[in-house]
């Protein structure tokens, strides 16, 4: 991975269009499991099946919603285009399309439907799925085309091709892709449901697996891995976790983990150390076990490389995690907040919000995870469903977090994430530290100023 960034087990962050997104920054995703394995592998299939410079179609309408709805739709996702489809699926019959050019609120009752003012399909041009890029990219700038739909031999959409993709394609140095030039993605994984999820998610195609759980030092967990490790041998890597002390390190390490998962508790939505007095403060566990890490690779030769999750808020977070050993991190808020996330936007007195919940809170729960296996159903909640600031596209939140992490990199004299463990120098922090990062001084209100 160019990038040292995944992003979280969960399913208000891991959808297949943020793990695309993430994989053409030269990050990973982890498509969430709380979900039956269908669903799971058919996310993981999605995110393989996708061709560069194809999408799925995310902005969607049914022929019978309104002019106002689709104006609402388009301006929380800041586009100008919707794809009309039969049912206002991604893979619906494809009718038409609506865009901002095709009717104004003072001119057109928003009322209407929008049916009336679309531009249907057979005025439009498609192509089947078979066209390449290059010649989806030939009937784009023909036709004077913003978007080209791509629909099969039933009339059913595909995908869609952006003409403001084809820009952005090209920065894509870094991507994230397997032999075949397909984009790498991750999968969470359960320690009931093994046997049927981790053949599933294989088969489909995920690039690496991780246990997904609150406490990694388990039985369950060492069952898990022996079950890939016989199956598979070392052709699928699965990662375990979460531990929080060098020896819950040393037993996932024992038990073959590819990949160590550090942190209980210090996730954004997480109240599993109020819930039930169970956690460590991150930077404490990540000491604790990156030590251990180092001690094992001494004694075995084998490094277990760390992944620091939950509770990172700040680029500078993610700098000291780094600079305490962690080899790469995991991120729920930060990437729920990014356009790409799954979860819908709210407007709450006209600021923008992402809806967030934490894989232990009851909106979660609704799915399935406590059902399967049998297990007995908890009654208390591990995490909280909220909002978060909406933060725009995920390209342009990581392109500077990679720019500042790279600056604190070279303030250090490191080029490489191993000489930054090596070299970085931390050190204690007095609150009056803290108060002076704010030192007294008036903010000046940049957008009055502008105004003016
Ligand atoms: N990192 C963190 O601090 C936290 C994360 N979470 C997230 O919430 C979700 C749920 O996590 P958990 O509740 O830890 O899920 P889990 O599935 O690991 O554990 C749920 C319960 O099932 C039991 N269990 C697991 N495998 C079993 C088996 N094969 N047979 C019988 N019992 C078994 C466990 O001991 C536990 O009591 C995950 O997505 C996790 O990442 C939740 C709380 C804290
Ligand atoms: O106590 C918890 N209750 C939950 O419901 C929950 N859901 C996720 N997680 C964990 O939090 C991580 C994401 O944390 P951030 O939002 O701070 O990046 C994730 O990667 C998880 O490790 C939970 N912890
Ligand atoms: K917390």
């Amino acid at each position: 991975m160019a990038t040292p960034l995944t992003s979280a087990i969960m399913g208000a962050v891991s959808s297949p269009r943020l793990a695309i997104a993430l994989a053409q920054c030269g990050g990973l995703s982890f498509i969430h499991q709380n979900n039956t394995v269908e669903e799971q592998a058919a996310m993981v299939t999605a995110v393989k099946r996708h061709k560069a410079g194809f999408r799925f179609s995310d902005i969607n309408i049914k022929p019978s919603a309104t002019l106002g709805e689709v104006t609402i739709l388009l301006e929380s996702a800041e586009r100008d285009v919707a794809v009309v489809t039969d049912d206002g699926s991604p893979h619906g019959t494809f009718i038409g399309l609506i865009s901002t050019d095709d009717f104004h609120p003072r001119r057109h009752n928003l009322d209407d439907d929008v049916a009336s003012r679309m531009r249907p399909a057979a005025d439009l041009v498609t192509a089947p799925p078979t066209v390449s890029l290059s010649e989806a990219n030939t009937l784009i700038w023909d036709n004077r085309l913003d978007v080209l739909p791509i629909v099969d031999g039933t009339g059913a959409l595909q995908s869609i091709v952006l003409r403001r993709d084809y820009e952005l394609h090209k920065q894509f140095r870094n991507e994230s892709i397997d032999a075949e030039k397909r984009f790498r993605v991750g999968a969470g994984v359960n320690t009931r449901d093994y046997r049927e999820r981790i053949p599933a998610l294989v088969e489909a195609g995920a690039d690496l697996l991780c246990i997904d759980s609150s406490d990694g030092f388990s039985v369950w967990q060492s069952e898990t891995i022996a079950y890939v490790r016989e199956r598979y041998g070392d052709r699928v890597r699965i990662g375990a976790g979460n531990v929080v002390d060098g020896r819950g390190f040393r037993y996932l390490a024992d038990a073959g983990a590819d990949f160590v998962k550090v942190g209980i508790g210090g996730g954004s939505i997480c109240i599993t150390r109020d819930q039930k007095g169970i956690g460590r403060g991150q930077a404490s566990a990540l000491i604790d076990v990156v030590e251990a890490r180092d001690a094992y690779a001494r004694e075995t030769g084998i490094y277990v490389p760390l992944c620091c999750d939950g509770g990172l808020i700040t680029d500078s977070h993610m700098a000291v995690a780094f600079a305490l050993g962690a080899d790469f991190v995991m991120l729920g808020r930060y990437f729920a907040r990014c356009a790409e996330s799954p979860a819908p936007i709210v407007r709450v007195g006209g600021q923008l919000f992402k809806e967030y919940w934490g894989e232990g809170s009851n909106r979660a729960r609704n799915v399935t995870r406590y059902d399967h296996g049998g297990g007995t159903k908890l009654t208390f909640e591990e995490g909280v469903d909220g909002y978060v600031p909406y933060a725009g596209s995920l390209y342009d939140n990581v392109d500077t977090t990679i720019v500042k992490l790279k600056s604190t990199l070279i303030s250090c004299g490191a080029t490489t994430i191993a000489d930054f463990h090596r070299d970085a120098v931390l050190v204690p922090v007095s609150q009056q530290s803290f108060l002076q990062n704010t030192a007294e001084i008036q903010l000046r209100d940049l957008q009055s100023d502008t105004a003016r």
